[in-house]
């Protein structure tokens, strides 16, 4: 294994191989410390999008809001599952089945199409046309907000879906996806995270399904794996200190170092990963 390989895995926390019940344990203890560390929040957010990450982390939530609410014989705590569609979702029937496999205590529905199409229109305006990319990004930064002001709301704190597998390659939106109170799936890969979710019951359909950011409107559902170039077991094996292919093992990396900034403090004149 090289150096920097050796060092991308040191850094994400990845175990070659895993005990799915032990790691189930361990990120549900976390959600429970937490919140019992601070104490004016009473539960969680997030946003279930019908994928396998947000489908994995709402679950362990939901399981750590019941067990806090069965040991203080209450019903303080509550996890917020938040369907958060632009416009009409396309797979909307997998959202239907999370929330079934989940039990939130809470769902709420926020359609972001409407702001986003107002910040779209409000940059032109302003002379500032933007890609259906940026666009893109905009999206994720719209369920950001949302979720930071149901969060508000509802004393609770917005978590968030970042992973080994995909902190690697920076594959998230900066200060949207990205942007969270709490990350308990770090650590893992995207095929330890089905581990997770197979251990607890979920149906097989919501985790085998192909990963999409599912953020551009001219390419719907683009499978994130065309996106960057290179297949989820690819990375996954690097993370696990496997040989891969060079050509994949050069994509990885070239994502690697181009997204540092994403992993880092904010570059200031007090840090120097950047110099
Ligand atoms: N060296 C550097 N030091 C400090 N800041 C740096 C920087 N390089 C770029 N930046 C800043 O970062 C910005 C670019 O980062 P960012 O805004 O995140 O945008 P970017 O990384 O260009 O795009 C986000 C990518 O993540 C994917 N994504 C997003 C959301 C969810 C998911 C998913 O899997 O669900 C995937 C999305 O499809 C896209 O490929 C630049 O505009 C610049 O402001
Ligand atoms: N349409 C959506 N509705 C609600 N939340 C969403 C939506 N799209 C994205 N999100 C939120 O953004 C997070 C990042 O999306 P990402 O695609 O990485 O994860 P995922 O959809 O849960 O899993 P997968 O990687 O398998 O697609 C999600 O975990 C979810 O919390
Ligand atoms: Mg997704």
């Amino acid at each position: 294994m090289s150096e920097l390989q050796q060092s991308v895995i040191n850094a994400l926390h990845v175990k070659p191989e895993i005990d799915p019940k032990e790691e189930i344990r361990l990120r549900i203890d976390f959600m429970k410390e937490y919140l019992q560390k601070f104490s004016f929040a009473n539960g969680f957010v997030l946003g279930i999008s019908g994928g396998q990450d947000s489908t994995l982390l709402s679950k362990l939530a939901q399981l750590a809001i019941d067990e806090l609410n069965q040991e203080e014989e209450g019903e303080t705590y509550q996890f917020i599952g938040v369907e958060l569609p632009y416009g009409k979702q396309g797979d909307a029937d997998d959202v239907a089945d999370a929330i079934e496999f989940i039990q939130p205590s809470k769902v709420l529905t926020v359609n972001i199409k409407e702001a986003v199409d107002a910040s779209e229109k409000a940059l032109r305006a302003g002379g500032v046309v933007i890609s259906d990319f940026l666009k893109g990004n905009e999206k994720a930064r719209e369920r950001m907000k949302a979720q930071y002001s149901i969060a508000g709301v509802h004393n609770c704190f917005v978590l968030g879906t970042d992973h080994a597998a995909e902190a690697i390659t920076g594959f998230f939106t900066k200060h949207g996806d990205g942007a969270c109170d709490l990350a308990p799936l770090e650590g893992l890969n995207k095929r330890q995270g089905k581990q997770l979710l197979k251990a607890l019951g979920c149906p097989e359909h919501l985790y085998l399904k192909k990963p999409t950011a599912d953020l551009e409107d001219d390419r719907p559902a683009l499978a994130d794996e065309e996106a960057l170039g290179v297949t989820y077991e690819e990375v996954d094996d690097y993370l696990e200190g496997k040989e891969i292919s060079q050509e994949a093992r050069e994509v990885i990396e070239g994502h690697y170092i181009k997204t540092m900034h994403k992993r880092e403090p904010i570059a200031s004149i007090y840090n120097d990963w950047w110099k």
